[in-house]
């Protein structure tokens, strides 16, 4: 594949060593204004940007007939809008929290655990996430994927960062040197603690799912999430 980086920072430099190891070709590496570009030749676009580009970068590229995967976190109330026009230019798009084999398991055992939780209400949930200092966003998109899954099987109202409601899933952020990205769902009762963790030990598999994720998106139209490209 012909790939442009949109974004060449941790994840984009990531992605161009294991893209390369594949046998793709790296033809543009996009740090700022996409509209300089001319993505004709393009097969698709990889966009680990930053929140405020990421809308203006995916949506040129489907005016373009580009493929587009993203995992840029920070932007999702635009989501929406996005898979919107993906369908109007009837382009191809790919969104991920989080493009990891292992998170996208861990997603399957939350969504599984929620459902089982559901009749202890003695259990009270909490999700944690570490990352690494230099994260614009929190709680990470990953986090907020969690916690959504867990609303869908619970009486919850929704999320809070810090929260401290009952009615909401407290979610806690902490920002530590160097870390990748840990995720942590708790249910924590008087007398025990049920919990699930997913650590990543470099961001080699959010890269190579991103990959893969490309690969599988080649000749389709239309709006996927990592569920079809895995399952
Ligand atoms: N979905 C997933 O699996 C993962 C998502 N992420 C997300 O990917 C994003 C990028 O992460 P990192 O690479 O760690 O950040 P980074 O800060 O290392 O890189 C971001 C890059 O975007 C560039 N940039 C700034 N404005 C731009 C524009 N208008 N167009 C294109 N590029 C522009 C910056 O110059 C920088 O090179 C974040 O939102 C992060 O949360 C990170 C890892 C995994
Ligand atoms: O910014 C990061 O680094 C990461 N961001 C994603 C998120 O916000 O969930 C995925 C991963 O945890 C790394």
């Amino acid at each position: 594949m012909k790939i442009a980086l949109l974004g060449y920072g941790k994840m984009g430099k990531t992605i161009e060593r294991l893209a390369e190891e594949r046998g793709h070709e790296i033809v543009y590496r996009i740090k700022g204004n996409i509209d300089n570009f001319d993505l004709s030749n393009i097969d698709v676009a990889i966009d680990f940007s930053i929140p405020d580009a990421a809308f203006k970068n995916i949506t040129t590229c489907f005016e373009q007939q580009v493929p587009v995967i993203s995992g840029t976190t920070g932007w999702l109330e635009r989501y929406e809008e996005a898979a919107d026009l993906c369908r109007k230019y009837n382009a191809a798009f790919i969104y991920a929290s989080n493009f990891s084999l292992g998170v996208n398991l861990f997603f399957e055992l939350n969504r599984q655990l929620s459902k089982l939780m559901r009749s202890f209400p003695e259990y009270k949930v909490a999700i944690e996430e570490i990352h690494h200092t230099q994260k614009l966003d929190a709680p990470s998109g990953t986090a907020i994927t969690l916690a959504e899954q867990i609303l869908e099987n619970s009486e919850k109202k929704g999320w809070k960062l810090d929260g401290t409601d009952e009615n909401e899933i407290p979610v806690t952020a902490k920002r530590i040197e160097n870390v990748p990205g840990t995720h942590v769902v708790s249910y924590d009762s008087p007398v025990d603690t049920i919990k699930i963790e997913h650590i990543a030990h470099s961001r080699d598999g959010f890269a190579l799912g991103a990959i893969i994720a490309a690969e599988w998106l080649q000749n389709k139209k239309g709006v996927y999430s990592m569920k079809d490209v895995l399952f």
